[in-house]
């Protein structure tokens, strides 16, 4: 099934990102995917993927897909941070994390944890999630 999946890597990590979604494009090709504004980009221009782009992260971008989290529209995300550069938009990145932890909903914030997810989404791990969908209209299957 269909699942909806958010990409978003910090400046220092977007070629980290590119690599990784590369090597995994097969998995992504099946779901629905959304990004903040240039790592959407950045995979766009290296994948033949189509990523659903919101605002850049320091514009509010991570945001909109805390807004989709806190509805539960959001099954997973792959959150590559820059643990060593401060970023001006710090409380969002904590916002989206902690909506996250509300809603129950895995969040990988490296690429090792990034590939565990994946797979684990390629074996099906996160049917369960259809029973969201069930009851969320809009929620593609
Ligand atoms: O800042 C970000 C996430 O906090 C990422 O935003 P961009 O993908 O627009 O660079």
């Amino acid at each position: 099934m269909t699942m909806n999946i958010a990409l978003i890597a910090h400046d220092r990590k977007k070629d980290e990102m590119v690599n990784f979604v590369t090597a995994y494009e097969h998995v992504f090709q099946h779901h629905k995917l959304f990004a903040t504004g240039t790592t959407g980009t950045r995979i766009m221009e290296k994948t033949k993927l189509q990523i659903n782009r919101f605002m850049s992260g320091p514009l509010g971008g991570d945001q909109q897909i805390g807004a989709m989290v806190a509805t539960n529209e959001m099954d997973l995300i792959i959150f590559l941070r820059d643990p060593l550069m401060a970023q001006p938009h710090e409380p969002d990145i904590i916002a989206l994390l902690r909506l996250c932890d509300v809603q129950g909903i895995p969040c990988a914030t490296n690429i090792a944890t990034g590939e565990i997810l994946v797979k684990a989404l390629d074996r099906g791990d996160f049917a369960w999630r259809e029973l969201v969908h069930k009851y969320k209209p809009g929620i593609e299957e």
